[in-house]
């Protein structure tokens, strides 16, 4: 915390890298301290004062987690005190250890959120040792599992997303939704998210009649170390974007082979792009041209021709060849004639649930970045 404290600190006073930085590191660290200012000495995050040492943030949470009426804070209540005016590298983490680890509150009965997350960290779900696709399948049902009981309450608008790893969500949100009798609506992604969601016996509500969504939980096909997604591996991302954006928090779920460090490190079918169909050659062109690569048509397996999507689209999908600035390409592509949306999710995804192949799950959250 301390060390990436001093690495954001010197290269916005003094513009110094650690030594040894490779042009990749130095272009990643660039990108993340853009986030941070320096005022009167002081390191922000936005406006919120960016924490130095871990003693520090011991400090400041002993401080905050006592109200002035002498009441301990439970987790949300802390972090939401502790976030209005600071910021550090992990804080969400550190905030919801320390209160678990409160003697004063250990006294206390333990809220239903804080049951789930003590039973995340300490006894994690093993799974069986088996062929690949049942670990697989089994780390998406983690990952599922852990958002849905997480992030879903009673009387909220969820959002839904496309693909196999949603399975599991629609399944065990129709399990809680029966057990303890919640009234929740769904907004989906897509025609498949849809049939299965009135198949199981949900509530589908559309975004014409609720524009704000409470949570949107999607998978992805590969994760970045900042959160960064690439999507539309299904062929859905236009309507997930949209989903996602209408959401007040975005939740990712996927299997541990879509965690990378860097985009394109594990996803080999490159980025889709929704486009007009009487557009796909000339945004295929001016991709190629512009980022080279090659952006192609993506054909159907079961039917003659393209994939057209729910919206009427086609999809290309542009298999890059180097690392690029993924803002700044996502909004030139998007600025291309015809081009309808791509899957680069940047910025949007708040947490994300990686299920594991030892039977854990592992948390990527924005704030411990
Ligand atoms: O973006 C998507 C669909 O457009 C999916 O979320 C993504 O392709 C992951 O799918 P799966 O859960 O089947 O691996």
């Amino acid at each position: 915390m301390e060390r990436k404290w001093e690495k954001v600190f010197n290269i916005l006073s003094v513009g110094e890298y650690p030594p040894f930085f490779t042009s990749n590191q130095k272009f990643k660290l660039r990108r993340y301290a853009s986030k941070f200012t320096i005022k009167g000495g002081e390191l922000f995050f936005g406006d919120k004062k960016a924490v130095k040492s871990r003693d520090e943030a011991r400090a400041l949470f002993n401080e905050f987690h006592v109200a002035p009426n002498g009441k301990h804070l439970g987790i949300f209540n802390s972090r939401r005190a502790l976030c209005a005016k600071f910021y550090w590298f992990g804080m969400t983490r550190d905030i919801e250890k320390w209160v678990l680890e409160c003697n004063e509150c250990k006294t206390r009965p333990l809220t239903p959120a804080q049951i789930k997350i003590k039973r995340l960290a300490q006894n994690p779900p093993k799974i069986k040792r088996g062929v690949l696709n049942k670990k697989v399948e089994e780390a998406k049902k983690l990952a599922a599992y852990a958002a849905v009981d997480y992030h879903v309450k009673d009387n909220q608008i969820v959002g839904i997303g496309s693909g196999s790893t949603i399975v599991h969500v629609i399944k065990r949100l129709a399990e809680r939704v029966r057990k303890e009798n919640l009234n929740v609506f769904c907004v989906p992604t897509s025609f498949q998210t849809r049939l299965l969601i009135q198949d199981i016996g949900l509530m589908v509500i559309d975004l014409n009649r609720h524009l704000e969504i409470d949570v949107a939980i999607d998978g992805a096909d590969e994760v970045d170390s900042e959160l960064n997604l690439i999507k539309g591996g299904c062929g859905c991302l236009t309507q997930e974007k949209i989903v996602a954006s209408c959401a007040k928090s975005f939740i990712v779920i996927a299997d541990y082979r879509k965690d990378s460090s860097a985009l394109g490190e594990q996803w080999k079918k490159g980025i889709p792009v929704e486009v007009i169909p009487m557009a796909y050659v000339p945004v295929s062109r001016a991709i190629q041209s512009q980022f080279g690569g090659s952006a192609d048509l993506r054909m159907a397996v079961s039917k003659a021709g393209p994939v057209v999507t729910d919206n009427g689209n086609f999809l290309l999908d542009w298999r890059f060849d180097q690392e690029h600035n993924w803002s700044a390409v996502n909004t030139t592509i998007k600025m291309m004639p015809g081009v309808v949306d791509t899957g680069l999710f940047i910025n949007l995804a708040e947490r994300v649930y990686f299920g594991m192949e030892d039977g854990t799950v592992k948390i990527r959250d924005k704030n411990m970045l």
